[in-house]
């Protein structure tokens, strides 16, 4: 098939390498036109395991190009999918301006039916917003053609995109357009063994399906949060609670984890997003509003402890820090725990030692400009070095942010003779607290007392 993917960042590149990858041929859109020169120049602009090597064989198969030719991407694909940021307006909602821009140029450039498809997270009634610009910008050029939209969320995750759009849990397409639903299943057919995982709804109930999903696992999180909280003034163990309860199927295992904070491109907009479709439909949600509080608390969670031990002015202390990305294999920062983390211990007077295995540079970015006001002297305090090991040099104490693979075993004795005060505060309970302190190092973990 013919596809158009407007919007190439973490889902619209997926998107593309994927169903090129089947053999569609399929033209990737974008704005930025430095991205464009970058891919077609044979790089990747974000990093995302196994991606690279995707877009490099579909490209040179002649399947997947880069443009930001904008006629030359309209008049390609019979499947136009709309893959644009929908980043949070000024009140929480979803800003849509980018979702209509694409519409807009696909309703004033097409000379023949498309099937017009929603990727990005939006608010529900936004197919009929799309519906709507498309058909003015029709009725401009006083032409008469008649094309489809659809709801088609994505629900891959930063780190495991690929594996994630490959098989996926379930794809979701909402439309009451035969046609529509007739290419949608032949396209995605190749990536649904089983054929119960390709759900046709409405498409209002296909949008909110979006949000309900990210607001469920963003609330999971916080839960676990707030009871690893109570865990800790209780006694317990909020590891042990978590494998206590995950074991009952009608809970299930993932998505148990207390930690630092949720952070990423999607669950903080979207649960923002949710509670003001809902004060907007008159019905504020209480549950959304608690998501998001206990949220912003959690990520910083780790300064209060390292507050509790050294007081408030923490000059002339060292934190070496392993990990900036908001999660594990992505160099994503958007709305990562660490930025309030560095920006706290900073105000506070710490120097810190940064490593973050591939998000050094992107956190160099996004960090500059949040500290854009702070003064040269207290910018000077955040270091970024090379390795884990660097980042231990005449520390007193590590301060774990991230969950990357290579934090998972370190050489505890090693750590013990690094940091002068022989402590650890780790933010995502990697280690099994009786091991770390075997090697006389004082472990602060996350629910654990
Ligand atoms: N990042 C993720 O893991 C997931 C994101 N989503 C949703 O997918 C949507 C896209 O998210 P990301 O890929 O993370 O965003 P992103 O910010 O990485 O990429 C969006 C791209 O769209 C481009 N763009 C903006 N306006 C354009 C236009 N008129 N024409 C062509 N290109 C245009 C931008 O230059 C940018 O490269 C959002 O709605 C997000 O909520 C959904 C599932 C997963
Ligand atoms: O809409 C989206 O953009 C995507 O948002 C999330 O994916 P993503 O943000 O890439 O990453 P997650 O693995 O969900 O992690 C999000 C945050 O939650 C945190 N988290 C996750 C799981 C957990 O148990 N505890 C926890 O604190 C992570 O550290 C991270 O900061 C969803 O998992 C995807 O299904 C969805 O498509």
């Amino acid at each position: 098939m013919k596809i158009t993917v407007i919007g190439t960042g973490y889902v619209g590149l997926v998107t593309g390498a994927c169903l090129s990858e089947m053999g569609n041929h399929v033209v990737c859109l974008d704005v930025d036109a430095r991205k464009i020169e970058i891919l077609n120049a044979g790089g990747i602009p974000i990093h995302e395991p196994g991606l690279q090597e995707l877009v490099r064989r579909n490209a040179a198969a002649g399947r997947l190009e880069f443009t930001t030719d904008i006629p030359r991407a309209v008049a390609h694909g019979t499947l136009q999918f709309i893959a644009v940021g929908t980043p949070p307006d000024e009140d929480g909602s979803a800003d849509l301006q980018y979702v209509t821009a694409a519409a807009r140029n696909i309703g004033r450039l097409m000379t023949d039916h498309k099937v017009i498809v929603d990727k990005s997270t939006v608010p529900v009634g936004t197919a009929d917003k799309v519906r709507a610009a498309v058909a003015d910008e029709l009725a401009r050029r006083g032409v008469d053609l008649a094309f489809s939209v659809a709801s088609n969320p994505e629900f891959l995750k930063e780190g495991a995109a690929v594996e994630d759009f490959m098989r996926p849990d379930r794809i979701i397409i909402g439309t009451d357009d035969e046609r529509a639903t007739l290419l949608l299943r032949a396209l995605y057919a190749p990536f649904v063994r089983n054929h119960d995982r390709l759900l046709v709804m409405d498409v209002k109930s296909a949008e909110f399906s979006k949000y309900a999903a990210n607001a469920m696992l963003a609330t999971r999180i916080s839960f676990m949060n707030e009871l690893s909280r109570l865990a800790e003034a209780l006694g317990a163990d909020i590891e042990q609670v978590r494998v206590g309860i995950g074991s009952d199927p009608r809970i299930g295992t993932h998505f148990l984890y207390a930690g630092a904070g949720y952070g990423g491109s999607c669950f903080p907009k979207d649960v923002k997003a949710l509670a003001r479709t809902a004060a907007e439909a008159g019905l504020p949600s209480k549950m959304m509003a608690a998501v998001e509080a206990v949220n912003e608390e959690q990520k910083l969670v780790l300064v209060r402890k390292i507050v509790a031990q050294y007081g408030e002015d923490l000059s002339g202390k060292t934190f070496a820090l392993w990990g900036l990305a908001f999660k594990p294999n992505t160099d994503d920062m958007r709305e990562a725990p660490s930025r309030v983390i560095v920006a706290e211990l900073l105000r506070r007077g710490a120097t810190l030692q940064a490593y973050d295995p591939v998000a050094a540079d992107e956190a160099r970015r996004v960090i500059a400009l949040d500290l854009g006001d702070e003064k040269p002297e207290t910018r000077d305090r955040l270091r970024f070095v090379s390795s884990a090991t660097a980042a231990l040099a005449q520390a007193d104490a590590l301060v774990i942010v991230t969950e990357w693979k290579e934090f998972r075993t370190p050489d505890f004795e090693a750590l013990a003779q690094a940091l002068a005060d022989r402590r650890i505060f780790d933010g995502r309970n990697l280690y099994n607290p009786a091991l770390v302190r075997g090697f006389g190092l004082d472990y602060r973990s996350i629910g654990r007392s």
